[in-house]
C-alpha cells in the first residue's frame, strides 16, 4: 500500500489518502459552500488550502477554482487540472511532508470533522441523462413491461439507450422524498387510477460527471471521451412504477422519474478508480465503428443496498451487485451522447442506468426484485413487493485495494407519505 497520510484513517474507511474524493461542505450553517476533500473522518477544506497558496502548480497557482461555491469551474478546467490538484493534495497529505502537517494554525482551519459539516450538490448540474446500460435490467425490465418474446428491444445492443431526466430535483444523499402521485395504469374499463403511487421503487446506479464537455457540433471521440469525465458518484433513481408504466408511450419516462434523484455527495475520481480497472463485456455484435473502442474499461465497485423500516435500527441489505455489470461503458455513454453534436458541459451528469447482475440477489431495483410485486422480500420481520412510508433506502459502493479501500461512502433517502 505505500502511501500513508499523518491524518489517522482507520483501515475500513472508505476515504483513505489513495482515495481523495472531492465534494461541496459547509463547515457552519452559514458559512459559503467550498470544496473540500475526504480524508478519513475528516474533510480538507480546499479553499483554506487555495488561499495559503498550497495550489503552486503550473494550472492551478493563480486559479480561483478552489474559491467556489460548487466544482464546475475546477472540472471545466479538465485533466491537466485535476492532476495537478490530486498530486498536490495527495502530497500535502502525506506523513513525510510538513507543509500542513507541521502547520498547527492552517490544520485548524483547514480540516473540519466529517460529522460536523453539511454536504451539498458538489455541481451545478445543467443537465442530466439517464442510460439504460446492464443488459439484465433491460432484459428484466423489458419481460415485466412488454412481455417474454423479445424482452429486450432491437436498438439496445447497438447503442446506449437513454432518456432526458430532470436535473432541477436532484438531490444530495440524505434529503427526504415526498411520494409522488400521478396517474396509474387503468384496471378493465375504469380511468386511470389518480392518488399516492402504489409502486414507488429505488434504482441502484451510479453517474459520471462530465468535464470539460464539447462545442456545440462538436462531438468527443470514444477514445478521447474519458478525459471528460472527472468521476462517479452513486445515485438512487427514485422511480413511481404505476405512474411510469402508463405515462411511458410513447415518449420514455416523465414523472414517474422526475419527483426524485438522489447523489452521493463525494465525487470519485477515475484517477483513484484507476487500480480497479477491469475489462468490460464482450460486446456481440460489434458496436458500430463510432463507439468502438481501443480499450473498453469497466470498473469492479461492489454495490449495496439496504432498507430499513421506520423505528428499526439496521437496514436489512436486499441487494449486491457490482459496477463492472455494465454493457456500455461510461466512454461510450458519454461519445453517443454527442455523436450527433449535442453538447455536454462541465457538471452535467451521466446516470448509468440501474445495475442489475445476473442473479436474483443481484438485481438493481424492487420490481425486478419482486417481480413487479408478484413475489414478496423480506426485510426480517415485515415484507416488500414495493417502498412503504417510513422506508429509507441506503446504497453503499466500494472498491477493495491492497489493505485500503476506495469507497463512495453512502447514498441515502427516506420516503415521507404525499401531501393530503
Ligand atoms: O424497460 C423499461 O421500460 C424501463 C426501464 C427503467 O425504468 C429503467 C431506467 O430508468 C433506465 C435504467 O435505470 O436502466
Ligand atoms: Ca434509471
Ligand atoms: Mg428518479
Amino acid at each position: 500500500m505505500g502511501l500513508k497520510s499523518f491524518i489517522e484513517v482507520h483501515p475500513d474507511s472508505h476515504f483513505p489518502i489513495q482515495n481523495l474524493p472531492f465534494g461541496v461542505f459547509k463547515p457552519e450553517p452559514a458559512s459559503d459552500p467550498r470544496p473540500g476533500v475526504a480524508i478519513g473522518d475528516h474533510v480538507l477544506d480546499l479553499s483554506a488550502i487555495s488561499s495559503a497558496g498550497l495550489f503552486d502548480g503550473p494550472v492551478l497557482k493563480s486559479s480561483d477554482c478552489f474559491i467556489q461555491p460548487n466544482l464546475n469551474k475546477f472540472l471545466g478546467l479538465g485533466r491537466p487540472a485535476w492532476k495537478e490538484a490530486r498530486a498536490t493534495i495527495q502530497k500535502l497529505l502525506s506523513s513525510t511532508e510538513p507543509a500542513l502537517r507541521d502547520n498547527a494554525s492552517l490544520r485548524q482551519k483547514a480540516l473540519v470533522p466529517m460529522d460536523k459539516v453539511e454536504m451539498l450538490v458538489p455541481i451545478a448540474i445543467g443537465d442530466y441523462t439517464d442510460f439504460f446500460s446492464s443488459m439484465h435490467h433491460a432484459k428484466n425490465c423489458g419481460t415485466i413491461f412488454r412481455g417474454p418474446e423479445n424482452p429486450i428491444p432491437a436498438n439496445w445492443f447497438h447503442l446506449p439507450i437513454a432518456y432526458h431526466g430532470r436535473a432541477s430535483s436532484i438531490v444530495i444523499s440524505g434529503t427526504d422524498i415526498v411520494r409522488p402521485r400521478g396517474q396509474g395504469h387503468p384496471a378493465g374499463n375504469s380511468p386511470p387510477y389518480f392518488g399516492p403511487s402504489r409502486k414507488l421503487d429505488f434504482e441502484l446506479e451510479m453517474a459520471a460527471v462530465v468535464g470539460p464537455g464539447n462545442e456545440l457540433g462538436k462531438p468527443i471521440d470514444v477514445n478521447e471521451a474519458a478525459d471528460h469525465i472527472f468521476g462517479v458518484v452513486l445515485m438512487n433513481d427514485w422511480s413511481a412504477r404505476d405512474i411510469q408504466a402508463w405515462e411511458y408511450v410513447p415518449l420514455g419516462p416523465f414523472l414517474g422519474k422526475s419527483f426524485g434523484t438522489t447523489v452521493s455527495p463525494w465525487i470519485v475520481t477515475l484517477d483513484a478508480l484507476e487500480p480497479f480497472v477491469c475489462d468490460a463485456p464482450k460486446q456481440n455484435p460489434p458496436p458500430l465503428p463510432y463507439l468502438a473502442e481501443k480499450i473498453s474499461k469497466n470498473y469492479d465497485i461492489s454495490l449495496e443496498v439496504r432498507i430499513k423500516p421506520a423505528g428499526e435500527e439496521h437496514g436489512h441489505v436486499v441487494t449486491k451487485s457490482n459496477f463492472k455489470h455494465l454493457y456500455w461503458t461510461l466512454t461510450q455513454q458519454l461519445a453517443h451522447h454527442t455523436i450527433n453534436g449535442c453538447n455536454l458541459r462541465p457538471g452535467d451528469l451521466l446516470g448509468t442506468g440501474t445495475i442489475s447482475g445476473p442473479e436474483p440477489e443481484s438485481y438493481g431495483c424492487l420490481l425486478e426484485l419482486t417481480w413487479n410485486g408478484q413475489n414478496q422480500l423480506s426485510l426480517g420481520g415485515t415484507n416488500r413487493k414495493f417502498l412503504e412510508d417510513g422506508d429509507e433506502v441506503i446504497f453503499t459502493g466500494c472498491s477493495k485495494g491492497n489493505g485500503y479501500n476506495v469507497g463512495f461512502g453512502t447514498c441515502s433517502g427516506k420516503i415521507l407519505p404525499s401531501p393530503l
